[in-house]
């Protein structure tokens, strides 16, 4: 018997229906549909040029399908104006990439508090969040420091501090760990799941990695831009 309710299972924070997207004559996407639920970390696998980096753009709304529906909270979006999806990603969507993308420039701390203040916030507060964000994922003593100062795993906690900062509903991850030993990229595939599932957000994570496809609730085989396999208990 169980005692658990439908009603209070995670919701499905971010699905896709139907999904096509061609380059020219070559086809990115054949068909996919997927969903996630919040709290929910989905791996995406597969062959090389299949497809997985493609369908993390459409769902992330940096890329817009030719067939299909993207929907994140409730809401369509992948009808929306580009102005519109800047705002989204920026508001309710983290990125994670292989190389962290931070500014060389910038210490940690102001790396971190930048979407925040584009964001309308005061400098303040927002290097007031970041440094709180750094000191959980154990960067507090680092966060005067520039990306050039800091190790590879270093940097790409960072990379994940800026991603969450924003309290995303969806983290997307591609290849975080590409760039990493064995034994650091577990450790940042660790943090990047535990902090932001902690978080109720969703993650997906394209990877070729199995030891980080391990780490997620489910997996999707991405082939011929069609899902061959999909793995994981439903939550
Ligand atoms: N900007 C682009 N212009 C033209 N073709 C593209 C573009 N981006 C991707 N493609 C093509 O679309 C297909 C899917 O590419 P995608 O990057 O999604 O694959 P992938 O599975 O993420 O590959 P990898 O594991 O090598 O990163 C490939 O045939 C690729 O060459």
């Amino acid at each position: 018997m169980s005692f658990q309710s439908p009603q209070l299972a995670p919701q499905v924070v971010l699905s896709g229906h139907g999904l096509v997207k061609y380059y020219g004559n070559v086809v990115g996407l054949a068909g996919v549909d997927v969903g996630v639920r919040s709290g929910e970390a989905l791996a995406v696998m597969g062959p090389s040029g299949n497809g997985k980096t493609t369908l993390l753009h459409v769902l992330a709304g940096i890329l817009t399908p030719d067939q299909g529906e993207v929907w994140l909270g409730g809401e369509r979006v992948d009808n929306l104006n580009d102005a519109a999806r800047t705002v989204l990603r920026r508001r309710r969507l983290g990125f994670v990439f292989q190389d962290n993308q931070l500014l060389a420039e910038l210490p940690a701390d102001e790396n971190v508090a930048l979407p925040l203040m584009v964001d309308g916030l005061s400098r303040r507060d927002a290097i007031g969040r970041a440094r709180n964000m750094l000191a959980q994922v154990g960067l507090a003593q680092e966060a005067g420091r520039r990306p050039g100062e800091l190790s590879g795993g270093q940097a790409q906690r960072v990379a994940i501090a800026r991603a969450l900062v924003g309290e995303p509903q969806v983290v997307f991850a591609d290849e975080p760990t590409g760039a990493l030993d064995a034994a650091t990229g577990s450790q940042v595939i660790d943090l990047l799941i535990g902090a932001a599932t902690y978080r109720g957000a969703a993650v997906v994570v394209v990877t070729h990695d199995n030891s980080v496809a391990a780490r997620c609730h489910r997996v999707l085989t991405i082939v011929d831009g069609r899902v061959s396999e999909s793995m994981g208990a439903a939550r």
